[in-house]
């Protein structure tokens, strides 16, 4: 079984507006409600490829309720451990660009920390989990290592998609894959990264300290896939971009949802470029039709 771990899901809150005025009266031009959160969005493109799997994580108060009824009735298989305080509600202000504010997260008390602890503790040999996303302030930031010595000892694969120390950390721990932006890979080795050849240096780095597949995704100029002996650059196909909350999730679910099947790096490649395109091609996430329509688009050359 795939799982999906969220430690700080949100209702993402969609709202297009035609300008912005800072200080002054703003009147939306369509709004729309999203149950958000990178994990969770893991879920949803993985559900749309006919991976089934379980979103957990921690959920409170109406915003929790919202997420988990979403979830429902698209199907989604949920095991999250209630919290007290409310999930958190970020807001993706669309004015022509895309701006995000993204919310702390709730308080999270030690007996509701412990319990999804537990929770992993009980997987087996057989479960992939995926880890995305932040860690609300009060779990503290080495909860991730803590999640990962659970599955681990349980003897499952994990995926982590976070960023800074908390990726360099789990390193260790022998990820079947990390997917870090070209940025975001920059700003962990604290250099400025422009040719691919400077961007492969670097992913390799996160290779030889423990990672066992390389994503690294670059928007529009598709991504580069670095395993032990080779390294693949995929271009991705060409649409009218729409949103981009979600695309690295949606590639996040596209790669594993296909590796399951039959541990085939490439096709798990192609479906993970398409399936982020096809999430940057949509209001919402991607839908299946839009990733296998986009499939054969995606031209994957070794470098
Ligand atoms: N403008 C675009 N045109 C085509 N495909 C895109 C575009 N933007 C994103 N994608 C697809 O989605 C994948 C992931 O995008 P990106 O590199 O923006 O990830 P990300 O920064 O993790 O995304 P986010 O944090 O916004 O979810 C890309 O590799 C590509 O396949
Ligand atoms: O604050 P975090 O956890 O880093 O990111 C959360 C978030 O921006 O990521 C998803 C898109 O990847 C959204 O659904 C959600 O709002």
């Amino acid at each position: 079984m795939i799982y999906t771990v969220t430690l700080n899901p949100s209702i993402d809150y969609i709202v297009e507006v035609e300008d912005v005025k800072l200080g002054g009266l703003n009147r939306m031009k369509r709004d729309l409600k999203l149950p958000g959160g990178k994990g969770i969005n893991v879920s949803r493109v993985l559900k749309q490829l006919g991976a089934e799997n379980t979103a957990i994580g921690f959920l409170g108060g109406f915003t929790g309720r919202f997420i988990e009824d979403k979830l429902r009735e698209d199907c989604i298989q949920t095991d999250f451990v209630t919290v007290q305080d409310d999930t958190r509600i970020n807001i993706k202000l669309k004015h022509g660009d895309e701006t995000e504010i993204n919310g702390l997260g709730p308080d999270i008390s030690r007996e509701e920390a412990d319990a999804l602890l537990r929770k992993l503790s009980e997987l087996h040999e057989d479960d992939i989990v995926i880890l995305s996303g932040s860690i609300p302030p009060s779990l503290g930031g080495d909860f991730y290592e803590r999640l990962i010595g659970s599955c681990r000892q349980a003897g499952a694969e994990f995926v982590i998609d976070t960023t800074g120390e908390a990726l360099m950390k789990a390193l260790v721990h022998k990820p079947l894959l990390v997917k870090p932006n070209h940025h975001e890979l920059a700003e962990l080795f604290d250099v400025d990264l422009h040719t691919r050849e400077e961007i492969t240096t670097y992913g390799r780095k996160l290779l030889e300290a423990g990672a066992r597949n390389v994503l690294i995704s670059m928007a529009g100029e598709g991504a580069l896939l670095i395993t032990a002996d080779k390294v693949y650059h995929a271009t991705a196909p060409k649409g009218t971009v729409k949103n981009s909350v979600g695309a690295g999730d949606s590639m996040i679910a596209g790669f594993v949802g296909t590796y399951v099947l039959n541990s085939d790096p490439l096709e798990a490649f192609r479906t993970g470029v398409a399936s982020g395109s096809a999430t940057a091609f949509s209001d919402d996430l991607a839908e299946r039709s839009l990733i296998e329509q986009l499939q054969p688009q995606v031209q994957i050359s070794e470098c």
